[in-house]
């Protein structure tokens, strides 16, 4: 399968923070979500996708190319979307186009007019008056506007309403359609990735914890509730996390498979959710 974005032991670090040794494939024509706590390091690893940010160490490569000597060519094939105003505040959307139209060989101005009525967004208007749903359109607009390969967006949907969020979801459905795109994009909102997303991507404190397709995770990921008693040395290996209390303990597990062959009916064995994978994760347990 082919991969768009290829990132191979990339470290970036600041004081008191790294992104450490990320080995991260995003493949071709699917949505990746990207999914961690606050702080995980996912906006860091996006700038060096972006080659906002470089890496100290590693690689990082975009279609194949590396940023070092094709960096133009990378970046008319990538729509950048983030979550707020990126474009001079003063300025309206025919100010931005005519700025953003020439430094795209791609740009097609039928298909930003298409994108500019289908959005219902004023042309004439400065950005900063717009709304936050209406901004994040604007730049989505300009995104696909010069025909992008890869859209990647850092909390496209953060501060959204849900009726846009959900239109913004089935747009970037329909997108996905003809098979020639990918999309990777950075959320808090876990349901979002329930509805669009292929493979989800996992960080915490800087590390790439899994990148597995939504089937993977639903199949490996599970939560599991028992008593006590089953809980020794060896079994307790089973599990990613557990929380115990008087009345029985609760557990993630990241091989359902192995938790069954071992506990069988002794246990009860539920569909992690997304939120309930990076809350175990995370350590947000109580240890009874
Ligand atoms: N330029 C920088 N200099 C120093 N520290 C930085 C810099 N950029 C980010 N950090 C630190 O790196 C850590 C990770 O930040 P990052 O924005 O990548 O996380 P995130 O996963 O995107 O978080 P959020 O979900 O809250 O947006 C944070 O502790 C942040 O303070």
């Amino acid at each position: 399968m082919e991969n768009v974005v290829e990132l191979k032991n990339v470290t970036k670090k600041f004081n008191g923070f790294s992104v450490n040794n990320i080995d991260f494939k995003v493949k071709k024509g699917f949505v990746t979500g990207f999914i961690g706590a606050n702080g995980a390091g996912k906006s860091t690893t996006i700038k060096m996708m972006m080659n906002l940010l470089k890496p100290d160490e590693g690689e990082v490569n975009l279609f194949g190319l590396d940023y070092k000597t094709h960096e133009k060519e990378i970046k008319e094939r990538i729509g950048f979307v983030y979550d707020g105003n990126v474009f001079f505040e003063g300025l309206n959307l025919k100010d931005i186009k005519r700025i953003v139209a020439p430094a795209y060989k791609q740009w097609d101005d039928q298909l930003f007019n298409h994108y500019i009525e289908k959005f219902d967004l004023p042309l004439n208007k400065a950005m900063k008056k717009f709304s936050k749903g209406m901004q994040m359109k604007a730049s989505l607009a300009i995104a696909l506007s010069h025909h992008a390969e890869l859209i990647i967006m850092d909390e496209p949907t953060a501060g959204l309403d849900p009726i846009f969020r959900r239109e913004l979801l089935d747009l970037l459905r329909e997108l996905m359609i003809d098979g020639s795109r990918t999309i990777f994009f950075s959320t808090h909102i876990t349901t979002d990735l329930d509805r669009i997303a292929d493979y989800i991507a996992f960080m915490q404190e800087g590390e790439l914890v899994f990148n597995q397709s939504t089937e993977e995770v639903a199949e490996n990921y599970a939560i599991v509730k028992g008593d006590l008693e089953l809980l020794d040395s060896d079994t307790e290996k089973s599990f990613v996390n557990i929380r115990r209390a008087s009345t029985g303990f609760e557990a993630l597990t990241d091989n359902s498979k192995k938790v069954n062959d071992i506990f069988g009916d002794s246990v009860l064995i539920e569909r992690a959710t997304l939120e309930d994978i990076m809350y175990y994760l995370n350590g947000g347990i109580n240890h009874v």
